[in-house]
């Protein structure tokens, strides 16, 4: 088998007194998916925090493609291939759409170079190439904060629940971009609380309970509806 794309092993971390994450282990594969269950402040998004530098772990290490960055800030994972794509959608509401791709492909070239691919993807955007991030629908702010991992092709995505407050129309539209990306070879973690979509997405799934792994193996094996009933405190 190949090298992983990214390897996070006994990973804890946390802020300040609080310990969100404890002893984690992930690994992924190019062209596979991960999908990060868990209820709300198992842990989830401080995990992909820790896989993408914006915290640091307390212990253990993350590794992408072969080279240790447990201690590398966040630009260098970025540089290194790493597109984390946060809860909240991270898009420059006051930007332009246009404005909004050139700063996250670095550079007018890249931009335009991506763009094809973008809109290939997602046609609204370049429809709404001039128009106000922030006065774009739901749905549409997702795409454009998606659309970064279009124009830098990276090598790994963390993306963190892309469905929240969105119809599923739209999503949709957002799962079939993400099986494209997947498809190119990027590796995915994927945190979403629509645990159907994620578990069809994902060939592998993990589940934390108080920032512990109380699963992690493939995602068919997982009782959907028992997850959601003991550990996300709904019925599926
Ligand atoms: N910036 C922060 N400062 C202090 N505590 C935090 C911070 N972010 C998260 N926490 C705490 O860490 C724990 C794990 O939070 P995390 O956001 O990782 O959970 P989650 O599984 O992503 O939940 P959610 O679905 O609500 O986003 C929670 O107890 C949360 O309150």
């Amino acid at each position: 088998m190949t090298a992983p794309v990214i390897e996070m092993s006994g990973v804890t971390a946390g802020y300040e007194s609080l310990t969100a994450l404890r002893e984690v282990s992930v690994t992924v594969h190019a062209g596979e998916v991960l999908a990060v269950l868990g209820a709300n402040g198992a842990g989830k998004s401080t995990l992909l925090r820790a896989a993408a530098g914006v915290i640091r772990p307390w212990a253990g290490r993350v590794v992408l493609d072969g080279t240790d960055v447990t201690r590398a800030p966040a630009h260098q994972r970025v540089a290194r291939g790493l597109c984390l794509i946060p809860e909240g959608r991270g898009i420059f509401r006051n930007l332009t759409v246009a404005q909004n791709l050139r700063l996250q492909a670095g550079s007018a070239e890249r931009a335009e170079a991506g763009l094809d691919r973008v809109a290939h993807l997602f046609p609204v955007l370049r429809d709404r190439i001039r128009q106000t991030a922030g006065t774009l629908s739901g749905g549409q702010q997702q795409m454009l904060a998606m659309a970064r991992a279009y124009l830098t092709r990276p090598r790994v995505v963390l993306i963190d629940e892309v469905s929240m407050g969105l119809a599923p129309v739209v999503l949709d539209d957002i799962f079939a971009a993400l099986r494209t990306l997947v498809a190119d070879g990027t590796a995915l973690i994927i945190v979403e609380q629509y645990v159907s979509r994620a578990l069809d997405l994902a060939d592998t799934a993990m589940l934390l309970v108080k920032g512990r792994t109380a699963y992690r193996g493939p995602a068919t094996d997982l009782d959907e509806a028992a997850i959601a009933r003991d550990y996300l405190g709904y019925a599926s």
